[in-house]
């Protein structure tokens, strides 16, 4: 695994920054758009199963609530920062932008090691969170959703907790819920279909196909399992794989339906019978054509960066590519597929699901794929135009596309003197 510590919020300020001298934005407009609009902290107790009390830290960010009400997920990791959750907030913002649905950005976590804790910690601890974030959460104005180490059941908790406070069921107030409490079909491998859209459209940009196209995948999650499946699914030779164990290599492809029954039935992949174990660090530099980073920001940085040896690295994760690595990777021309664009199938799917719930009117699997795929397809190719216009890279043609989205809402809406 890389160390070298990289602020992710001073990477999205970075990447802001050049999107903004190039649209000639105004000082005022810069100030604006550069800073969350609201951050809160909350330091809460939660009982534990030996009857201690231990009191956890969390936060709710909104950058931008410009084009609609605030929208992102929820981490619980060990290593959630206000600094990261600020830079998830503002990638929330563009990445909604970029695929033009009414939302702005904002994202949450809790500091917590949910692998060392029960599920009756994990329920209580979610409801006091949900209890303690409940003053901006609302269908109308924040509405979270699940992120790392956060799930289906955890939305269930925190949908639960909201309604009682409003004292009737509000299933609007957040999505990535389990279906039969207002969940939408496809939400779960939402995230994971985008991710196979775009990596197809970069497919067809560059003249490649999939049945001769080696990927590695780092993260072997909801984002990073269900893309290998999908990969895996459409002919390509899925040859490497980790989690937070570490990495497994084959160069001649690996099983990915074995691979992902080892690892739900022994918690990880350490020990998959036919591979090479590699790490992390190792991982990143394979041989292959497609990179997937599906796990944590600041993974291809300045250190590594000049190793990748991909054509393609498509930023399933949010953040995982540093302002020096991308930089190196461009001069390499390696082609990045922007996290804002590539991992925004996950809150198209909110989206609809947010739309549902309001309608309490429900779509089938079918017409939400349909949707999410003219989404994800038309998103991809006004990126891939704008970048070709400006004559720059596919981030920064998805931040100017975004920021001037943004900008101009803000614009129209009036700055109140
Ligand atoms: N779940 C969603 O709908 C969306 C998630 N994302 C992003 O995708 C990334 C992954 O999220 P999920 O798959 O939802 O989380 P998850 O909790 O389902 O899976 C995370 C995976 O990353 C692995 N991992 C954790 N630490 C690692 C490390 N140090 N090195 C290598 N692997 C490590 C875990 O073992 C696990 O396999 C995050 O950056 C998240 O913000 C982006 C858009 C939507
Ligand atoms: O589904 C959502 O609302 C947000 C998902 C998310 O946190 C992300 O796209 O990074």
């Amino acid at each position: 695994m890389v160390v070298d510590f990289v602020s992710p919020y001073a990477v999205a300020v970075a990447q802001f920054d050049e999107a903004a001298d190039r649209l000639g934005l105004s000082q005022a407009m810069r100030t604006i758009l550069r800073a969350p609009k609201r951050e809160l902290s909350v330091n809460f107790p939660v009982r534990l199963d030996n009857g201690d009390v231990q009191v956890f830290t969390g936060y709710r960010v909104q950058h931008n609530i410009n084009r609609g009400p605030a929208k992102g997920g929820i981490r619980f990791s060990p290593q959630v920062s206000l600094d990261e959750v600020r830079a998830l907030a503002m990638w929330m913002t563009w990445k909604c932008a970029v695929v033009n649905i009414p939302f702005g950005g904002a994202k949450g976590g809790v500091i917590c090691d949910p692998h060392q804790m029960s599920r009756g910690e994990i329920e209580r601890l979610s409801r006091r969170y949900a209890t303690e974030i409940s003053i901006l959460m609302g269908p109308n104005s924040d509405i979270p959703a699940p992120d790392m180490n956060t799930n289906p059941q955890i939305m269930a908790w925190m949908m639960d907790t909201y309604s009682m406070h409003q004292g009737y069921s509000v299933p609007a107030a957040i999505t990535g819920k389990p279906l039969a409490i207002g969940g939408s079909e496809g939400r779960l491998e939402a995230t994971a279909r985008g991710v196979l859209v775009v990596t197809k459209a970069a497919m067809r940009h560059l003249g490649m196909v999939p049945e001769q196209s080696s990927v590695v995948i780092q993260g072997f999650g909801n984002v990073g399992g269900i893309s290998a499946r999908l990969l895996h699914e459409l002919g390509c030779k899925v040859i490497g794989l980790s989690d937070v164990s570490g990495g497994v290599y084959n160069p001649h492809g690996i099983d990915v339906p074995t691979a992902m029954r080892f690892s739900r039935e022994h918690g990880n992949l350490r020990g998959l019978p036919g591979v090479e174990p590699v790490s992390n660090a190792e991982l990143l530099e394979l041989p292959c054509d497609i990179l997937i980073p599906a796990a944590l920001e600041n993974q291809i940085t300045g250190a590594n960066a000049a190793r990748v040896q991909a054509r393609v690295v498509i930023e399933a994760a949010n953040g995982p590519t540093t302002t020096e690595a991308d930089h190196i990777l461009n001069e390499n021309g390696v082609l990045v597929i922007p996290d804002i664009l590539a991992n925004a199938g996950g809150v198209t799917v909110s989206y609809f699901e947010w739309v549902q719930d309001l309608q309490h009117f429900f779509w089938s699997e079918a017409e939400i794929n349909q949707r999410l795929d003219a989404i994800m397809s038309r998103s991809f190719e006004a990126v891939l135009q704008k970048s070709q216009e400006q004559e720059t890279n596919l981030r920064m043609g998805a931040y100017l596309l975004a920021v001037s989205r943004v900008a101009e809402a803000t614009e129209l809406r009036g700055i109140y003197p």
